[in-house]
């Protein structure tokens, strides 16, 4: 891998989205810029090289950008995990809290990831609610939930400690700033 890689360069900033007092990082520049998206594909490949991974799962809708892309570089299947009312037939629900509001998040079942290490995959990871009742989804399936990642992290907004069950890796973490 080429390195090093200023990953900071390719996400924006935007003061006061989606609510007065939430800076937003915006991880769109680097799907706009394919070697960015590559470094980070490879870097989490990287990172996971030596794990013994069996499927990779994401989160709708921002970790739909990554996961799908990491799932063809490990050559793993992938499980989307969706926000209420999107996936047909018969769904297991599980919500939870956000650091600007609340959801409710689904998948179908998946019985056959019973006894399976999944990797769970978003772009950022805050309060860690979504990736929290993510991991509950796929636990109910009896899947083992080792291993999140999110592009970005925030610690400020204590993911560690409601992730503290988890390892959890991020390539690139943001301190609190003053808008
Ligand atoms: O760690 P948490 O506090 O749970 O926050 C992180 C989550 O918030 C964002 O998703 P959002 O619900 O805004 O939806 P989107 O991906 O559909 O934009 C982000 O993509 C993560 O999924
Ligand atoms: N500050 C933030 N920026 C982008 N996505 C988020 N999801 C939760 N908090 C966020």
């Amino acid at each position: 891998m080429n390195e090093p890689f200023d990953i900071d360069a390719y996400i924006g900033k935007v003061p006061n989205f989606p609510k007065e007092g939430i800076l937003f990082y915006d991880i769109s520049p680097i799907l706009q810029h394919p070697p960015a998206l590559a470094h980070v594909i490879q870097k989490i490949q990287h990172h996971y090289k030596d794990q013994p991974i069996d499927a990779i799962a994401g989160l709708e809708a921002r970790g739909f950008y990554f996961a799908p892309a990491l799932a063809i570089a490990m050559q793993k299947p992938f499980y989307p995990i969706r926000k209420a009312g999107k996936l047909p037939g018969k769904v297991d629900s599980q919500s939870y809290d956000l650091e600007y509001g609340s959801a409710s998040i689904e998948m179908q079942p998946a019985p056959q990831l019973a006894g399976k290490r999944v990797l769970l995959l978003d772009d950022l990871i805050a309060t860690g609610g979504t990736l929290q009742a993510a991991a509950t989804l796929l636990q109910r399936q009896g899947a083992t939930v080792e291993d999140l990642c999110g592009v970005i992290g925030l610690p400020f907004l204590n993911y560690q400690e409601s992730l503290a069950s988890f390892r959890i890796y991020t390539l690139i973490n943001y301190d609190k700033e003053n808008l």
